[in-house]
């Protein structure tokens, strides 16, 4: 068994105490991205949970077997062999300590940079085997993700179709971030009842305008509905799983709503692994609600314009559970009579 560096720290790791099982989420939408109707599905589910699988959705099952057993070595290597890829400042192999600002969970894991297509050379893979097995992977996360942004513009009638897509797949210089998530079985919880866990990933909203999650069959992802409830997704190799990220919600002005999601670890025998695409637009795409979903509605802009750059600046000086948008929300209209319509 793998068992994670420095355990003085894991006092700092939040222990979770459920009085009963989390209710598994059986209605979490599954779209068919090859059916007709598609792109109405998507929109949907983004707006009912900001969180959808996709199925049918023609990835090889070898890019993603691939990366998962060359994930699987680096994660099984030495951890003197891990640390030579850290730590993650914020690119690199890290453990336990999730950002800078004082983040804690019962993971360890590699966060990379996309540059264009393929790692950037600020965040060189462990091995070429790795690096090769991500370069694969990451070229089919990008496919997906114009996809399923182009079927998100299409159900919004927002035009050109590929107008969402471009600002993560179709300048060079966007930002886009991978990361590989370890989550093994913790030590802590041993002898404790089964409805103990710890938390693996804290509660947040991804800041980017999706990110694109695959996992093995290892539970703990959970994500929490518009009522509050939170709720357990049930793993599924075949398919990948969508976040509405912060940077769609404030550029369909609310209407598609970020979703927050959390990963918790279990005493269970299996590892979590998650291997996840978070695609965000270059530093200088200007973040606003688009005025083609604004025009003809009375709504008006919930949050004031700012760039990827500024927001992602803040985002980094935040704590994961923050609601990082909470800052670029417009000012309340002075008017005695005018209402802030959602659109
Ligand atoms: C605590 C933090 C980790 C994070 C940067 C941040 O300051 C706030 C956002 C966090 C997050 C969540 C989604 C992704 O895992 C991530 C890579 C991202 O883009 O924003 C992480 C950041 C991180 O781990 O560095
Ligand atoms: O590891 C997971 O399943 C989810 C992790 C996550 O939400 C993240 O890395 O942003
Ligand atoms: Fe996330």
């Amino acid at each position: 068994m793998v068992v994670l560096a420095k355990p003085a720290a894991l006092e700092q790791i939040a222990l979770l105490r459920t009085p009963e099982a989390w209710e598994s989420f059986s209605g979490a939408p599954a779209v068919d991205l090859s059916g007709p109707g598609a792109a109405a599905d998507v929109v949907r589910a983004c707006e009912r949970y900001g969180f959808f699988s996709v199925v049918n959705h023609g990835v090889p099952a070898g890019v993603v077997d691939r990366l998962e057993a060359e994930a699987v070595r680096f994660f099984a290597s030495s951890q003197a062999d891990k640390d030579a890829s850290g730590p993650a400042d914020p690119f690199g192999y890290g453990s336990k300590r999730i950002g800078r600002n004082g983040d804690m969970g019962w993971v360890e894991y590699l966060l990379l940079a996309i540059e264009r297509d393929a790692l950037s050379k600020a965040s060189p893979a462990p091995t070429s085997a790795l690096r090769d097995a991500i370069n694969d992977y990451v070229g089919a996360m990008r496919g997906l993700a114009r996809t399923v942004l182009e079927m998100v513009a299409e159900g919004l009638g927002v035009s050109p179709r590929g107008a969402l897509a471009d600002m993560v797949t179709g300048d060079a210089a966007s930002d886009q971030v991978f990361r590989v998530n370890h989550y093994p079985p913790c030590p802590l919880l041993q002898g404790l009842p089964p409805n103990c866990s710890v938390t693996g990933f804290g509660e947040h909203t991804d800041p980017q305008l999706v990110s694109i999650l695959h996992s093995n069959g290892t539970p703990g992802l959970q994500v929490a509905l518009h009522d509050g409830r939170w709720v357990s997704v049930p793993p599924n190799r075949d398919a990948f799983f969508v976040n509405v990220g912060d940077s769609l919600q404030v550029l369909t002005n609310g209407r598609l709503r970020s979703v927050r999601h959390r990963v918790v670890a279990g005493n269970g025998l299996k590892s979590r692994m998650s291997m996840i695409y978070f695609g965000g637009p270059p530093l200088a795409q200007r973040i606003a609600p688009l005025p083609q979903l604004l025009a003809g509605t009375q709504s008006l802009p919930l949050y004031r314009d700012f760039t990827w750059g500024e927001y992602k600046k803040a985002a980094y000086r935040s704590r994961l559970g923050d609601n990082r948008l909470a800052p670029f929300e417009a000012p309340p209209v002075a008017t005695p009579h005018a209402d802030r319509h959602r659109s």
